[in-house]
């Protein structure tokens, strides 16, 4: 067993680590319901975490925390070494967090790599790429990103007729064209079979290094795909944290998250 124990308070951050990500003691209270509540989470640069918890745990008030749409009632949420805790979002996603929801939300009328484009460009008022155009290197980025994505041969068709993984896929594409730092992923494989969530997991082992990906998902093959480690939240706290394989055979994990209790786990 390595799951371990709850994370202690962060304390000072040390901005010279390889740590991008810190979210310290996070409170946030709904009219006295806190829907996190003291929450401790830290990521280091390059590396993949999953979340996961039973529904209402505070997954996505988390994510929503990190990126500014949600405010701390108490705690700090730090990035590259500086308090984000206060930007407002569009602030935050300029300094490099980009979040993809579970519903893709691509421009259906658009082709792929039109939709991959605007999303790459710095600029994000989508009329100026079209009068503008493209510069060398901004091809070449999508270029690439479209082999990562496995959409290469689908480009120059309408994303609207893209299959259901192929959006998903597509959007991925688009938070990784913002260039940004950290990639939250909302429940990435949201409505697909067996052979889109393994390329699904896939995909992300290939974005895992160049980005810091927290990607929130239930599904536990996939899971297991990823081979990542694994943050686990009950009631807006921290649970345990440990492999796959740790959190899947913990018996305070499975009391929470599959709804056993340990005597029946153990009987
Ligand atoms: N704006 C809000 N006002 C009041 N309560 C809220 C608000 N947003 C979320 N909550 C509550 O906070 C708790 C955590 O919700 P959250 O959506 O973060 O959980 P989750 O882990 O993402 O759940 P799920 O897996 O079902 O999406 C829930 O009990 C939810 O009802």
């Amino acid at each position: 067993m390595n799951a371990t124990a709850p994370a202690s308070h962060i304390g000072t951050i040390d901005p010279v680590t390889n740590l991008l990500l810190a979210v310290d003691g996070v409170t946030v209270d709904f009219d006295g319901f806190k829907a996190l509540n003291g929450f401790s989470l830290t990521l280091d640069r390059g590396t993949l975490r999953v979340l996961i918890g039973p529904n209402g745990a505070g997954k996505s008030t988390l994510c929503d925390t990190i990126i500014g749409r949600v405010r701390a009632t108490s705690g700090r949420v730090i990035f590259k070494g500086q308090d984000i805790t206060h930007l407002p979002e569009h602030e935050i996603v300029r300094r490099g967090i980009c979040r993809k929801f579970q519903t893709p939300g691509v421009l259906s009328g658009l082709s792929v790599v039109d939709n991959l484009m605007i999303a790459a460009r710095r600029d994000r008022r989508w009329w100026c790429s079209f009068r503008q155009g493209v510069d060398a290197e901004e091809k070449a980025r999508v270029a690439d990103i479209l082999e990562t994505i496995g959409l290469a041969d689908r480009a120059h068709i309408p994303a609207g007729q893209l299959a259901h993984g192929e959006k998903q896929w597509l959007e991925i594409g688009m938070v990784v064209a913002t260039r940004a730092d950290l990639l939250l992923l909302d429940e990435p494989t949201a409505g697909m079979g067996p052979a889109e969530t393994s390329q699904t997991a896939a995909l992300i082992r290939r974005l895992v290094g160049q980005h810091t990906v927290l990607v929130i998902d239930h599904d536990m093959s996939f899971l297991e795909q990823l081979d990542a480690r694994v943050t686990v939240m009950h009631q807006g706290q921290f649970l345990k944290e440990g492999s796959v394989a740790a959190i899947r055979e913990d018996a305070d994990v499975a009391a929470v998250y599959l709804g056993r209790t340990k005597e029946e786990k153990h009987g």
